[in-house]
């Protein structure tokens, strides 16, 4: 048995031997797995994120990437949804990418101690995401497509600060399986058995790098998020149910200069986003770095600014409410948003295959 890593500022846990490769598969001890999976997953159960105390609970045994919480929403696992249709002449090979095989082996390698909580699930949703909060409906340029991020200057940008590092671990992946683009690769990195997912994505040069100040800039409230992501085509309601997303992973001062995570369980696919930002009173940090807040009981959790400004403005506080409340709501709804997201910049026909990754659990 190895020590988990869990996060720097909660309690070392057991962790015991891989039972599945899956992001998932629990951390737990064999004999918990399905009674602890049961409760974390199933909203109804007692699963649902519980916003911690000083004194503190279990937080994360499992390992997720973005579809764990969505797996536990709904009923049973879609696979291939549409068979009978073919992605055909999208990828610029002759050999069709298998991509439930891709799948696993992203899932095979996300577990790993040396690398923040014990899972790189985070970072990769994070990745997927600057590359596809890029778009511009106006000009059409920028999105998921193109995988420009791998190019100075977008690789440079402040806003992909750490995501290097992403990039290099999917590298094993691209080399056993050449026939799929980077840009499909990323946005599969983060996905989950309850997204839909469309292959297609083509990479592109340099050339079409998109210019530095698209993504968010997180010292700054709701109009300026308001303006970024309307800039996307997303709506308010759609800018909440995406920063849900700060339900994992954290943040560190070498990488954006803020510092610790949202929730008390940062693999796991939650509400407790919302849940923290409604529950907890939020203080400014006392520190020479950027000004960021952390909860007044422990310091332990953070948000940033424009985490704060979803309760602070008056259109978005709703919808934090409504998704604090209901959990099963929050993982349709994201479901869908991160779908379109990381359509972004994708041209499509309309008839392509839709998978759904079953699991190897
Ligand atoms: C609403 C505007 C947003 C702002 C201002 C923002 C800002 C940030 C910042 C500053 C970090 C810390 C990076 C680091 O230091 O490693 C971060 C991490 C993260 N963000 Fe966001 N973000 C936003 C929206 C989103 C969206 C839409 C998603 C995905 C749907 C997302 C997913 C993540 C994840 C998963 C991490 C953790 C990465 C890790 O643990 O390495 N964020 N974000």
């Amino acid at each position: 048995m190895s020590t988990f890593r869990f996060a720097r500022c909660f309690a070392t846990r057991a962790r015991a031997p891989r039972t599945s490769a899956f992001a998932f598969s629990s951390l737990t001890p064999v004999s918990t797995v399905s009674v602890s999976l049961r409760n974390r997953i199933f909203p109804s159960v007692s699963r649902n994120y519980t916003a911690q105390t000083s004194e503190k609970k279990g937080g994360s045994s499992a390992i997720l990437w973005i579809g764990a919480g969505l797996i536990a929403a709904g009923a049973g696992y879609y696979y291939f949804a549409n068979p009978e249709l073919g992605a055909k002449n999208i990828v610029p090979t002759n050999k069709e990418p298998d991509y439930q095989k891709i799948y696993d082996q992203i899932a095979d390698v996300l577990e790993d101690n040396d690398w923040d909580d014990g899972s790189w699930g985070p970072v990769f949703v994070r990745l997927a995401w600057h590359a596809a909060g890029t778009y511009d409906k106006n000009t059409k340029t920028g999105g998921s497509n193109g995988a420009t991020m791998r190019f100075s200057p977008e690789s440079d940008h402040g806003a992909n600060a750490g995501l290097k590092a992403a990039r290099e671990k999917l590298e094993s992946i691209k080399k056993k399986n050449p026939e799929i683009s980077y840009s499909d690769l990323w946005s599969l990195a983060a996905g989950g058995p309850k997204i839909p997912w469309i292959p297609g994505r083509k990479d592109d040069e340099a050339a079409a790098c998109t210019p530095d100040g698209r993504l968010p800039d997180a010292s700054k409230g709701s109009s300026h998020l308001r303006d970024i992501f309307y800039r996307m085509g997303f709506d308010d309601r759609e800018i909440v149910v995406l920063a849900g997303a700060h339900a994992l992973g954290r943040c560190h001062p070498d990488r954006s200069g803020f510092d610790g995570p949202w929730t008390s369980s940062p693999t796991m696919f939650t509400n407790g986003f919302y849940q923290e930002l409604l529950g907890k009173k939020w203080v400014e940090k006392k520190w020479k770095g950027p000004k960021q807040f952390v909860d007044k009981e422990t310091g332990e959790l953070m948000m940033l600014p424009a985490d704060l400004s979803l309760i602070q403005d008056k259109a978005f506080k709703p919808h934090v409410e409504k998704y604090a409340k209901d959990e099963e709501l929050f993982f349709k709804d994201f479901a869908a948003v991160f779908h379109k997201l990381e359509e972004l910049g994708v041209p499509r026909t309309g008839d392509e295959k839709v998978y759904y990754f079953k699991t190897k659990d």
